[in-house]
């Protein structure tokens, strides 16, 4: 385990951590250690330079740090150092058995990083951002709260509610029963959810258990819950509050004990103030939230998704051009990892026989709009931009270099200062833009 000093001699501490079977081994920063990593905190230190420090190691290391001070924190630096990313603070001196505090932190920590290499098979993703999120969703699994899940449409909502549910650890755990809670009609009283007696309404030919009743020991996942009308949210909290709920026609109150898992793409507090969403079953079934990052923020995920599709969908194991994958990430996913998961269905389909899959494998109905490409290199701006550059006095070797400039500064704003994938937008290398990074010309106003 790595660990990075803060101040002088430690080795009293160090001494007693290996002593407790605790393996420590220095970090020079700049290297990727690997395992967990200990800062030791002089409490004197000032909140900047504890923050550098912190900055430095976070920028190599995906991995979890425990801070020890050796002496009491201000409250503000603690939060600084949970803010940076520290996984756990504690004081050295204040704690009884700090050994065991850090032993049975790193344990749940490499129990918690082997279940979510496990289901990134099936959440498929390994951006930094989805790799928190898929550790967040092992943490709420693991607790018996009510789950919320919250994100755009096609985020993989109801793929985390079913993975919630597998990693439950209830003994005996029944099924995961999913009501879409768009198709919930009030007429009928909510039917769908509580279940009805025979003759309740037209059509209750017979006795029919709900939703409630089918999860019971196990998960009830209540998807678009957004959608649900408000008379049946009023019902819904009644048995969530209370446990009990009667059948459509029935006077017999019934017990259902399961686990609770919603989702919406809506913001439900939005709703809760605008009065479309009770306030009190808002915080019944946000015990905890989760929310799913839209695929614009996690487009270092496009390949490897592209590729699990390929694979897992369509048993595609050739190789896939550059080009493609290009295209694919120069692209937006309003529908995010559904629409990327269409996108691959159509080019697979188009993709016959041997060989790599290709551009000439998109169909033409995803083919980017070349019709606007014109106009926008003849654009005014970029006109009176080039003039005002003349006017400067400068030739067609410092005018293409500064739009070159221009055009990495740009690329790498819109792709949020990722240099791979900017690279990828401009068709040059990474180490183009390195360059560039490193000695930022003084630009000329346009
Ligand atoms: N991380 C992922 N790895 C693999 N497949 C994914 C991932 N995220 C989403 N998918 C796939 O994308 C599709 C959409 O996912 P899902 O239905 O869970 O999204 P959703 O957020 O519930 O959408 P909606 O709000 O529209 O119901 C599914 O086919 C799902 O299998």
């Amino acid at each position: 385990m790595p660990f990075t000093s803060q101040q002088g001699p430690l080795v009293d501490i160090i001494g007693t951590l290996e002593h407790g079977g605790i393996g420590l081994e220095a970090v020079h920063l700049g290297n990727t250690p690997e395992g967990a990593g200990i800062i030791f905190l002089d409490p004197e230190a000032s909140l900047p330079e504890i923050q550098e420090a912190l900055e430095a190691y976070t920028l190599y290391a995906d991995t979890k740090i425990i801070a020890v001070a050796l002496g009491l924190l201000p409250t503000t630096t603690t939060w600084a150092l949970l803010r940076g990313g520290v996984a756990e603070v504690f004081c050295w001196t204040e704690v009884e058995k700090p050994v065991q505090i850090i032993r049975s932190r790193l344990a749940y920590w490499q129990a918690l990083e082997e279940k979510v290499a496990d289901l990134q098979l099936r959440l498929v993703g390994q951006s930094r951002c989805w790799l928190n999120t898929l550790r967040q969703i092992v943490d709420m699994a693991l607790s018996d709260c009510q789950v919320l899940v919250m994100g755009e449409s096609g985020t993989g909502k109801e793929l985390v509610a079913q993975e919630i549910h597998c990693l439950d650890p209830r003994p005996a755990k029944r099924e995961c029963v999913v009501v879409d809670c768009t198709t919930l009609i009030p007429g009928l009283s909510g039917s769908e959810l509580f279940g009805h007696e025979k003759g309740a309404f037209t059509n209750a030919i017979s006795t029919r258990d709900g939703a409630l009743a089918l999860a019971h020991e196990g998960t009830l996942f209540l998807d678009e819950l957004g959608e649900l009308p408000l008379p049946l949210q009023a019902e819904l909290l009644r048995a969530l509050q209370e446990g009990t709920y009667k059948r459509v026609g029935s006077n017999t109150w019934r017990r259902a004990r399961f686990r609770l898992v919603s989702a919406t793409n809506r913001d439900l507090l939005t709703e809760v103030h605008r009065g479309t969403f009770r306030q009190d079953l808002y915080y019944r079934v946000s015990g905890w939230t989760c929310q799913l990052p839209p695929l614009r923020e996690r487009k270092e995920d496009i390949v490897v998704l592209a590729e699990h599709f390929f694979r897992q969908q369509h048993h595609i194991r050739q190789p896939v051009d550059r080009q493609v994958y290009d295209f694919l990430l120069l692209r937006d996913y309003p529908g995010n990892v559904r629409e990327l998961q269409q996108l691959i269905n159509r080019i697979a389909s188009k993709h016959l026989g041997e060989g790599p899959i290709t551009i000439g494998d998109i169909p033409r109905s995803d083919w980017p709009d070349f019709a606007h490409l014109g106009p926008t290199l003849e654009g005014d701006d970029l006109e009176a931009g080039i003039k005002r550059l003349l006017y400067q006095g400068l030739g067609l070797k410092e005018i293409k270099d500064q739009v070159t400039e221009i055009a990495k500064k740009v690329a790498i704003r819109h792709e949020n200062g990722n240099l791979k994938l900017a690279a990828h937008r401009l068709g040059c290398s990474e180490r183009i833009l390195q360059m560039h990074r490193r000695a930022e010309p003084e630009m000329v106003k346009w």
